[in-house]
Parts: C-alpha cells; structure tokens; sequence
C-alpha cells in the first residue's frame, strides 16, 4: 500500500557524536552503529481509532531516530506495517457494523494523512499484512518444514504454532520471567491456555479457516496469519536477517517482539535479529494510560480540526522523555502552544546569539537516548536570550529554524 508524503529535512551543517538508545534486550543504552544505510523495522497501527497521542508519540520517537541517523549521514531504509487484518479490527467492524476491509482503509488513510501534518517522514515501505499474505504463508511453510513449527493434531482447527524452543533463546529480547509472560501473552492476543500446545506460551503463526472470519487460500491451508510473523515476514523480506532497530511501545516488548525475533531468527539462524530493541513509554490522559480498551483517546485529526498547530502537538509530546509513561494534559498542551510561540519570536528576529551552540547541544542532548528534555531546554535557553538580551549574529535565527526543522521536525 502507498506510504505518506515525503517532507523535506534541510542539511545542517557539521555532525554530532553516534545516536546511543536504549536497548530492551541488554537493558542498555549503547551506541547504535549502522552501515551506510540503517535498517528500522517499526511496528505500524492497527488501523481503527487511529491516529491517537499515543499512537503519535511512538512515531515521533522514531522520526527523530531517522532524522538523527540521516543527520550523521547514513540513509535509512525505514519498513512500517499496518495490521489490516487482525480480532481486535474485526471486532471493532461488527461493533460498529461496518466492513472491516472499508474501516481499515478509512483509518489508515486517516493515519497517512496526520502523519504527513505532524511531519513525520515516511517510511520507504508502508506494507498492509493482508497484501503479505503470500510472502507469511511462505515463511510459516519453512517453519514447519524446519521442525520449528508445528501443527495442532486438533481435527476441526489444526493450526500452525512455533515451538518457543526453537532457537534456545526465548525470552532474550524481554527478559520477563515466565509468570510475566504468561499474563501478558493472555492478555496481549495469545492463547496461552489452548490444549494441545508444547508449550503454553508457542505463538500462532496460522488460524485455519473458521465460519464467518476472513481466510485466504495458501499452502498451509485456507486460514490466515498470525499476528506476529506477519512483522517478522515484512521486515526480513525487506531489511534482511539483521537489522539495527525494531521498534514499537512498551506493550510490544512482549510477547510481540519477543516472538518476531523467534520467528526471524529461527529461520535465519542469525541472532539477534534486532541489534536494538527501542520501546517508548505509554502516553495516558490525566493519569490513564490512553488506550482503545478505555475510550479516553484524544486524536490528532480532532486537535488539527481545532486549529492545534501540529509543532505543539509535537514539541508537547517530546516535552517528556520517550520512555517514560507520561499523560497529554491541559498543561502539556498549553506548555507546547507558549513555547512554539516563543521560539517562532525567536527565529523572526533580525538577529540574535550565535546558533551554533544551539545546534550542538541539540545533537548532543538527542544523540544521548534521545534527551528532548535536554533538548527542548537548550532552544528555550536560546530562545530567551535572543529575546531579552538581543543578539547581532544576523545568520543565528536562520540557524536555530534549520536545526529545529531538520533535528526536531518542528518547521516555525
Ligand atoms: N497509549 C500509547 N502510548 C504510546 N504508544 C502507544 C499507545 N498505544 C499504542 N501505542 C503504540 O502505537 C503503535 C500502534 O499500536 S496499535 O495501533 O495498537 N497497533 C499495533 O500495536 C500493531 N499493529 C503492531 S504490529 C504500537 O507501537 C503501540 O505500542
Ligand atoms: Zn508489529
């Protein structure tokens, strides 16, 4: 399917040091190194009730990892997905009585459009798990082939798990104990208690055909895919067996990325398959974690459709740290409206301090696991003393633009 409109990042000059993150499989933060061209594999939406501030603040994060990698100048071959087929989807269709094929292309157009208004740069493959089918079915045929994936001898529904021994290191990516695991394997889409399985925790890799659900011919038999090897197909065929970065929020740690690695490395043999593992925080609202489930969403298109600047919706959004839990509140709107109006003074002025300052403690605060604390703290120092105590650097305003346009994607 047709990713989003590109928008253009201005060259700034000079470098700053290597992007460290944080990696959820060593619980580290360590410098991420890739090749001339990085390789991100980032979780997309499952397209109903899209695009909340949750939704936004987890593609922010990633923008400025992309913006970060290409100002040190590698490319970044960047592969998103869109989870067109999936319950929670189809649920959401009978709920409302609508087509689910119709509601996962409204929404995801939707999403398209919101992203492309916050800036967001877009993935060079934007890839719908229905249009994959084939490309998963294939991969769940190797699996089985390979011993590492098994049919269910259950006569009416005999589907295809992956035995979670397969590769000797379930659990790396996580490192949840196995209490943990099973909770959120039932609560997150798994079927830990399904008779049958080796083990509790396999994950589905094919549902066979049941009456009155959606399915698709394959050599596995007439069914459809599960929910996480549908990631591990799109990414490998696209990125390869090793990437730098798979990404996604913090209630994607497991058992999503978890069996997405043992999925990819079972048929690789390469471990890891993701050299970082980045997870982000949950956005709530006033103290809830903001969630379907809950209904207390607030949604880019209504604060856009209200006249919200989309620079406030991201600079509020990156106010806190990317994986910290943290809420969209009044006060964290309003804190981004007064600080974009105070750097768009900033930048219309004729002159003001030098910039170049600005730019390095800008790359340096987000080359250090992404610090927008840090960062958003240095334009508002600049900013200040370019209107109190003036300045007579005529090129610093145009400076300070470009850096927050290119680094932060804020574009005053
Ligand atoms: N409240 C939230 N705060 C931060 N990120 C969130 C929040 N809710 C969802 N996300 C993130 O937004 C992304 C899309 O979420 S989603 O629409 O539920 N879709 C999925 O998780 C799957 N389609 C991934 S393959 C995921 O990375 C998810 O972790
Ligand atoms: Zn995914």
């Amino acid at each position: 399917m047709d990713t989003w409109a590109p928008t253009d990042v201005p060259a700034l000059e000079g470098s700053g040091p290597p992007l460290r993150l944080h990696d959820t499989a060593t619980g580290r933060v360590r410098p991420t190194a890739p090749g001339p061209v990085a390789t991100m594999y980032v979780c997309g939406i499952t397209p109903y009730d899209a695009t909340h501030l949750g939704h936004a603040a987890t593609y922010l994060t990633f923008d400025l990892v992309n913006r970060l990698w290409r100002d040190l100048g590698h490319e970044v071959h960047y592969v998103q997905n869109v989870t067109d087929i999936d319950e929670p989807l189809l649920e959401r269709a009978e709920r409302d009585q609508d087509d689910w094929v119709v509601l996962g292309l409204r929404e995801t157009a939707l999403f398209r459009e919101d992203m492309e208004a916050l800036r967001v740069l877009p993935p060079r493959q934007f890839v719908g798990a229905v249009e994959s089918i084939p490309e998963i079915a294939e991969l769940v045929e190797k699996l089985v082939a390979s011993g590492a994936a098994y049919r269910l001898d259950d006569p009416e529904y005999p589907d295809v798990y992956h035995d979670v021994e397969a590769t000797g290191r379930f659990g790396y990516e996580s490192n949840y104990d196995l209490d943990t695991m099973l909770r959120f394997s039932a609560e997150r889409g798994g079927d830990p208690d399904r008779p049958g399985k080796r083990n509790p925790l396999d994950p589905l890799l094919w549902r066979m055909a049941r009456p009155g659900e959606p399915s698709w011919d394959s050599g596995l038999g007439r069914g459809r895919p599960g929910w996480h090897v549908e990631c591990a197909a799109i990414g490998l065929n696209r990125l390869g067996p090793q990437i730098d970065l798979n990404g996604g929020g913090s209630d994607l740690i497991f058992p999503h990325h978890e069996c997405g690695a043992l999925h990819a490395e079972s048929l690789t043999g390469e471990h890891p398959f993701a050299r970082h593992y980045v997870h982000t925080g949950m956005i709530g609202l006033d103290g809830e974690k903001m969630s379907k489930s809950k209904g207390n969403l607030v949604f880019v298109s209504k604060l856009r459709n209200s006249e919200v600047d989309p620079n406030v919706i991201r600079v509020a959004l990156l106010d806190g740290h990317y994986r910290v839990d943290r809420s969209w509140t009044d006060d964290v709107h309003a804190r981004g409206e007064q600080r974009v109006a105070r750097w768009r003074e900033a930048v219309e002025l004729e002159a003001g301090p030098d910039a170049s300052e600005l730019v390095t403690k800008l790359r340096t605060h987000l080359a250090d696991d992404l610090d927008t604390p840090g960062a958003l703290a240095a334009v508002d120092a600049w900013a200040e003393e370019a209107l109190t105590r003036r300045g007579t650097d005529t090129g610093a305003p145009q400076l300070a633009r470009t850096a927050l346009d290119a680094l932060l994607g804020v574009r005053l």
